[in-house]
This record gives structure tokens, sequence and C-alpha cells, in this order.
């Protein structure tokens, strides 16, 4: 039979196997390079892990897009690459074994014999010559044939074929498989179907997609943005130039991995020199282990090294970690040097950032590199983006998402060669306007650098994926069915043993795919460098107007009509909000209820019927503007730590926090009414004034005792290490949020001992929100991400039911829950939590070797730390000791007792 060829084929050379090729191991070199720089740091931590990818990643370094078998093709005249091991690929063509047995997700009966074809097919005609219109694959179960789409879905099945004609199948072999003519291209391996790559159009490389427009392009040269082809003559003055930048043999310098001979063959096209890239000394001096692995990842990314013609890379360190140095390390170093003939890879970066961290990048340059070397264009309100254009002074130009948006048409027409986007979990939904206004720039070479948790799901860890390497992971829809569906399938109870080990084998081949450019590490890797951190979490008594109102708010008719039926309206959240702003102080509670009450058109809603007769609770000439610090359990347990951290430690200062700027407004009030000197970061601070805020701050000339942040606003990538205290007014659903707003004290810089205080009402429905941010079910649900609020949490009648419960008679619930043989009535000091190290669940988190070594705080661990009820006598904590009265129970830990200090 005459054919033409199926559309994959079309795209390049016709073959006659099966078109996937597995990874093949490049340059094992990298990888001893890698290890060497610091033997804890093991390269199994660049593999991304999942809560759903939490499979054994394979560390080794793939090649996702194969080049020609022989690498004689092209001669490789300078000396110098002959000290580098070969490069040798293999194409792996599998031909099946005689009998094969294989457990995958298909429903296969015990015992049987499944096999695996690539096949063309096209619908049945009784043409001659037929017109192929895809590729798909065969699976032949028994006596059943299912044809699946390079996508995944289903196109065919047939079944009661007689076994004679199914032993037939191989090569070359043609046959009707539900209404479709099917030519048997060649054998798979049921490890190529399990792992999903049999599916990966373009002979096997991801990198080839037919989805995204980027990839639709051949795949890129990393280098072509500096690399003009140059003159012979050119070229040979430029050889006798070739020099590395800074001497590679000299003490303690910091060396990049060299390309390898396939690199070299791809983009080394002139020929040059291949000169060794050193990092500037001045930097690496500085550099921590975890540092130098980080730029060793991020060059050898955004040199196409890791996956061949692919620039993307996912920083995805935890909080405090230097993101911002690797990168300046990076953007220097790419701006100075490459391997061939020491020409720079880059001339222009570009750094899209949160509106308050615009500055601090500047900062940063400024701090490592000094104001000389680099020259910085950040844009505000004052300082337009067409200045950047204009100059050619500039390098680097640093701007918000904002700004970016605004100034998008400018700064299109413009070339970058670098994109690197901080706090870039935002780029999680392929959707939203800043994600195409970033796509529809022309540059290939994109960094994400993310600290936090993106949210468990794997449409948006695909997003983040297409985003730095568009079209490696293929379309969305066929990454749903390859990827998504059989990992989900896998993890539900009700998974079969063949759901289960197709779901795994899925995630395993993911966090191999994506681990090659993705690298997280954990605070831990830090710890050593810090001072000690003292963690407490602070019961507080509520007062007795709380009270009264709690229990009014828990019997008014709102509360009742949640807890009889459906979610679905929103009746639970007014009263989730209501009872929040009470255990913050009951003022809030009160300006809501006169708000609502001028408001109010007389018509009855689930507001005014939960308010009804609150008013009557609260005295009758009751002031908000006057509140008392006694009717807030919490505000009279910050006032006293404030005053006692005021008293024995006055060089130190404190970050306070809240998600509530109304709540902000309160604690302005105190601070103004106890004579402390503060200042403030919330959503109305001008971008433009907000470094100035926190150099101020971190300061030692700074004469504010108290900054008053709100974390909503300003949380993330800030440095707030001018204060050692930090206190956690009240609680987010999101686990995320609060770990974002902690981190901002405990970190490089840092020289005193951080004392964190999270503070909340006892018995109340704080305790209940931190239960649920602690327990498994909290962080693997639909809480991890930033952006999550309650709105997007569903909840149970029952979980309503807890919620809207208040616990008198209880010292803390929390500990009731913890089944703890103390029954809180003693010093109960277990072990240290540093015996169990906690790590946030983030399902682009990292791997680990025993995977049940790091998993969230839980409540088992909870019971690790030390604690003990405000009833004790001579707390040894002095703090702690002047705010028990109001306080209920404590929970403490430290990280790092030891440090030296
Ligand atoms: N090697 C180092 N030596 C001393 N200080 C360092 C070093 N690396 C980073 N720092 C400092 O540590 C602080 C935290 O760094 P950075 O802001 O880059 O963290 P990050 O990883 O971006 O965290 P986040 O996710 O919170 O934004 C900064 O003040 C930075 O200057
Ligand atoms: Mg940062």
């Amino acid at each position: 039979m005459r054919r033409s060829a199926a559309p994959s084929q079309l795209q390049g050379k016709p073959f006659k196997k099966p078109k996937f090729i597995p990874p093949t191991r490049s340059n094992p070199s990298l990888n001893e390079e890698n290890t060497k720089l610091d033997p804890d740091i093991q390269l199994s931590e660049v593999a991304a892990t999942n809560t759903f990818l939490q499979s054994q990643a394979d560390p080794k370094i793939y090649s996702l897009n194969p080049l020609p078998a022989e690498d004689s093709g092209r001669e490789m005249n300078h000396g110098e690459t002959s000290a580098l091991p070969a490069f040798h690929l293999h194409r792996t063509v599998y031909s099946p074994p005689e009998d094969i047995t294989v457990s995958t997700g298909q429903e296969v009966e015990p015992g049987r014999v499944v096999r695996y074809f690539t096949v063309v097919w096209c619908k049945a005609s009784k043409k001659k010559h037929k017109k192929w219109e895809g590729d798909a694959v065969l699976i032949v179960n028994g006596k059943s044939l299912t044809l699946k789409d390079l996508e995944g879905k289903d196109i065919g099945k047939g079944t009661g074929y007689k076994f004679k004609e199914l032993e037939k199948i191989g090569e070359g072999h043609t046959m009707m498989v539900g209404g479709k003519e099917i030519e048997v291209m060649g054998a798979i391996s049921p490890d190529d179907f399990s792992s999903g790559r049999c599916f990966q159009p373009g002979g096997g490389s991801p990198a080839i997609s037919r989805s995204s427009q980027a990839a639709n392009k051949s795949f890129s040269n990393p280098l072509k943005s500096v690399y003009k082809p140059s003159s012979k003559e050119n070229r040979q003055n430029s050889f006798q130039n070739c020099k590395p930048r800074h001497d590679p043999c000299a003490p303690n310098s910091f060396v990049m991995p060299r390309p390898d001979k396939n690199h070299q063959w791809m983009f080394n096209k002139n020929c040059f020199p291949v000169v060794d890239v050193v990092i500037d000394p001045h930097l690496a001096h500085y550099l921590r282990p975890h540092q130098k692995e980080g730029i060793v990842f991020l060059y050898e990314c955004m040199m196409g090294m890791r996956v061949n013609g692919r620039c993307g890379a996912i920083l995805a360190d935890e909080m405090g970690l230097g993101k911002t140095l690797q990168c300046i390390s990076l953007i220097w170093t790419l701006q100075c040097q490459g391997p061939y003939g020491g020409k720079p890879i880059i001339k222009k970066t570009l750094i899209v950032t949160p509106g308050s961290l615009v500055n601090n990048w500047r900062r940063e340059f400024q701090k490592w590199l000094g104001s000389e070397r680099i020259k910085i264009f950040t844009v505000d309100q004052d300082h337009k983006a067409e200045e950047f254009i204009k100059s050619p002074l500039y390098s680097v130009l640093v701007i918000s998402y904002e700004m970016l948006l605004r100034s998008l048409d400018q700064i299109k027409n413009l070339r970058f060669d670098l994109l690197i986007c901080d706090e870039g979990h935002r780029l999680k939904n392929s959707a939203i306007k800043t994600t195409t206004a970033l796509l529809s720039l022309a540059c290939e070479k994109r960094v994400i650098l993310t600290g936090t948790p993106v949210q468990n799901d794997l449409q948006e860890f695909f997003a983040l994926i297409d985003f730095v390497n568009p079209g490696i992971l293929g379309s969305l829809s066929s990454f749903r069915k390859i990827y998504e569906e059989p990992i989900i399938i896998s993890r539900q109870p009700s998974a079969s043993k063949e759901e289960k080990e197709l779901g795994e084998r899925r995630a395993a081949e993911l966090v191999c795919l994506t681990g090659l450019f993705f690298l997280r590490r954990t605070q831990e890797v830090i710890n050593k460098y810090l001072p000690p951190k003292i963690e407490n979490v602070v019961f507080c008594r509520p007062g007795a107007l709380q009270l009264e109102l709690y229990q009014k708010l828990l019997n008014s008719q709102a509360v009742r009509f949640c807890l009889q039926g459906s979610s679905e309206s929103s009746p639970h959240l007014i009263c989730i909000g209501a009872l929040k702003k009470l255990c913050n102080h009951p003022c809030l509670l009160f300006s809501s209820i006169k708000e609502k009450e001028c408001s109010s058109t007389g018509d009855e809603n689930e507001e005014s019927s939960l308010y009804e007769g609150l008013i009557n609770v609260f005295p009758a000439d009751y002031n908000p503007l006057a509140f008392t610090e006694k009717e807030s359990g919490k505000l009279q347990v910050l006032t006293k730590l404030l005053a006692v951290i005021h008293e024995l430690r006055p060089t130190e200062r404190v970050v306070l926090v809240s998600n509530y700027t109304q709540t902000l407004n309160i604690l302005q009030e105190v601070c103004k009414r106890h004579g402390y000197a503060y200042t403030r970061l919330d959503g109305q601070t001008p971008v433009s004034q907000r470094q100035q805020i926190v150099d101020g701050f971190n300061s030692k000339y700074s004469s504010d005792f108290i900054f008053l942040l709100s974390s909503k606003a300003g949380g993330v990538g800030l440095n707030l290490i001018g204060g050692s205290h930090l206190i956690l007014y009240d609680i987010d659903w999101n686990p995320a949020t609060d770990i974002q707003a902690m981190s901002r004290v405990w970190r490089d810089g840092q020289k005193h001992p951080v004392h964190i205080y999270r503070l909340l009402t006892t018995g109340t429905i704080e305790e209940k929100i931190y239960q649920r941010q602690i327990s498994k079910q909290g962080l693997s649900g639909a809480v991890v991400d930033l952006a999550q609020t309650s709105e997007h949490i569903q909840f149970s009648v029952e979980e309503l039911k807890d919620l809207f419960t208040l616990h008198e008679s209880s010292h803390c619930v929390t500990h009731d829950l913890l089944d703890c043989e103390c029954a809180g009535e003693r010093d109960h000091a277990g072990d240290s939590l540093e015996k169990f190290p906690v790590s946030r669940n983030c399902q682009l988190g990292p791997h680990h070797k025993n995977p049940d070594s790091r998993k969230p705080l839980s409540m088992s661990q909870l019971k690790q730390w030390k604690h003990f009820s405000g009833d004790q006598l001579n707390l040894k904590d002095p703090f702690l000791e002047r705010i028990k009265e109001n306080v209920s129970f404590f929970f403490q830990n430290i990280t790092n007792q030891n440090t030296a200090l």
C-alpha cells in the first residue's frame, strides 16, 4: 500500500520506527560538577516533586531533543574540547520481547498480555492511495483493540478479533479498528506507554509541540541574541583575545560547567575557542553553597544545556534563600561572558516584580555589585519606560507587573534577552492578562522565581512550566489526558492497582521532564547561617464583651440558617467574617453593625439577621474610637508584649502583621497611645515609597519601634530584618500568607534571635482556622495558594458546625485534640521540632529521599513542641512570663537553639 506521511512525519524525516526516543543522559561531567559544589546538596534536590508528583525522580540530566546519533558530522577544531567526555546519544528503539506482561491503567485481565504499537490511521476508504490523518497508539488487550490519539483520547475501539490475526500485528501490518484503517509503525515498550512518553509528539521530543505557538518554531538557539556571524578576519582577532574574564585557576574561583560537544556542535557555529565562564570573584566570595548550585542550574538552563534548545527555568527556593542574588549573579555573568570566545550571552534583561519589590531589586543590585558595574533602570511614576528605551546606558529594566501592562506597547518594541518574573506564581493562569502580555515579548530565556507553593493543581503547574518552556509538555488538553487524569484517578481511594501504577508512572515521568528546569530548596539549607528562631503560638483568653457577643452571634438566625442548609450561597462567609472581626476587637464589629444600619434600606438580609440585637450587648455610650484594650483578649496580650519587648530589648524592633487595614488602624492607635514610634506599609502605600519605608526601618539609625504591615498588601519578598520580633495579630485561612509574613524577619542578615508570636483567641474560630492550617486536610486542600481566601473554600455542614462552636471552658482546643498525656497541666517539653523538619506542602515541592521525613507541620508534630498552660508559675521565657496573665496556653518551638550569635 502506498501511503502519504502522517502529519507528524511531515515535520521531519519520515521514519518507520516508534517515534519516541527516550531521553538520553547527556554530559555526565555536569552532574559531577554539580555534586562537587557541596556534598550536602545532591542534585536529586533539583528534581521537582509535587503532592501529586511524589514518586522518585531520576536526577539524571536528560536531553529531550536528541541530535543525530553521530557527533562526528562536524569537526571540533579547538583542542580544549577534547578533554570533554564524548557525547553519546542512544536512539533506543524498542523491539518487543516474545512475552510482555504489563500492568497499566487499561482494564487488564489478570495474566493477560497487553501490547502497544505506534500506528498511523485514516478513515476507512477503498482508495488505493491512503492519506493518513494522524499518529495514534494502538493497545492490544486480549481480543480488544483501543486506538488513542496523541492527546490520549480514545478514537477507536474494536473487539472480537481472532487471536491469529492479533498475533500477526507488527511493523507494516494493516487492519481496521473502530471504522479506522491503521498501519502499524512499530512496537512500544510497556514502559513508554505507562510513562506516557509514547504520546509525546515530534520524535519523542516534547520540545516540538503542535499546540504552542512558540513551540511551533524550530527550537531556539540560546546564544543567538549575541552571536552575529563574524568575518574571518574578525574571528581571528577575537580568537586571539579569547581569555576568561576572571582567572579560573585562582583559589576559590567559581567556574561554570563547560558546554559539551553536542552543545558546541549546535551553537558554536563559528568555532570560537571554548572559554571558561567564571563568576565574578567579588560575588563568588559571598555565595552560599546552595546559591552556587542555583547559579549553575540557572546558567545551564539559560544556555540550553539541560534541555536542548530550551532556555526556561523555575527557581522555587523557599523564602529568604537569596533568589535575588542568584539572579543578579546570572545576569552579571551572562552580560559579560559566554563560553564561546568569551562573547556575552545577553545584553538586556527585563525583571518583572510586584510593585513593592521594584526598588528592592535596585537595592540588591547595588548591595552586591555596587553602582558602577551595571546600570539598573527602575520604572515608577517619575521614571517611564521610554527613558530606558532611549538610553544605551542601562542593561536591566525593573518594572512592576501593573506597570508592565501599562507600558506594554513600548516594551514590546525592545528586544530583551532574559526575562525574570519575580514572585512568578501569579503566572499560574495562562488566561490572565499579565501572562499573555509577558508571552507576547520575544524573549526565550525566561526565569520564574517563586518562594510560595502554587495551588495543588496540576493545571497551574502546567501553566508555569508552559510559560518558561512553551510547549514542552504538549498542549493543555493532551497534558490533561496523559498526565492529569491518570494521576488524579490514581490518588482516589477507589483506584485499581493498575490505575495506581499508571498514575505513579505518569507522575514520575512528569517529575523527570520538569525536574530538569525546576529547582526548589528548603529553608534548612540556610538555617546554619541564621540566629535562633523562637516560635510561639499564644492562645489569648477572650474578653467578657467578646464572649457575650460571640455567643449572641452563634445564636443568630443567620448562623442557624447556615447549619441547616448547603453552603452554596455564602451566608457562612458573612458569619465567619463577623466572628473574625470580633476576635480582633469588638469595636470592629460595632462599626460593621452601624454601617449596616446606615446603609440598610429596610430589606431583611443575612447580614442584618446576623447583627440582630447585637448592638444592645454594647454599652449604650459605646464609642468604637475610644476602644479599650481590655475588650479584646489579643489586644490585651499584644500591649503587654510590646511593653515587655520595649523594656527588655530597647534596641530591638517589632513587625506587627494583620490581614486587615481596619485592624491595622486599631494597632496604629495603640502605638500612638503608648508613644511607640511606628511606620506602616499597606495596600494604600504608594509603590514608590515602599522601599524607602522598608530601608528606613531596617536602618540601624531608625527610631521606629514598630512596623505595621498588611500581609496581603506587602508580605511577599520584603526583607524586614530590622525587626527581630514578629507578631501575627490575626490568622489567615491560607497558611502560605502567614508563612510569607513570618519569613520577613528570619532571613539572611538578621543579627538577633528572632521571636515569632502568633496570637489566637482561645476556643474561637481562630483556633479552628489554625487547626485547619496545620492539619493535613488544610494543607493539601484548597488553601495552599496565596490567592485563596475563605470564599474559595467549600465547607460541609459538619465543618460549619465545628467552626460555629465556641469552646468556653477549654484552655486550648488545639491541645485537647492532640491526645497528649500531659493534659495541659504541666510544662511538657517535647523534643524540639528540629528533629522533625517541617516543610510546606507544595505541589512543586522539594524532592526528598525519604518522603515521610518531611511532612507539613502536622498535629502530631505540634505535639512535639514545648507546650504549657498560662497558669504555670515562673515561665522561663521572660516575654511569656509577662503576658501569661491573659494567656490560657502556649506552644513554643526553638529552631537553631545553639547558633552562636
Ligand atoms: N550569600 C548571602 N550572604 C548574605 N546575605 C545574603 C546572601 N544571599 C542573600 N542574602 C540576603 O538575604 C536576604 C533575602 O534574600 P532574597 O530577598 O533574595 O530572598 P528570596 O529568596 O527572594 O526570598 P522571598 O521568596 O521571600 O522573596 C536579602 O537581604 C539578601 O541580600
Ligand atoms: Mg524574592
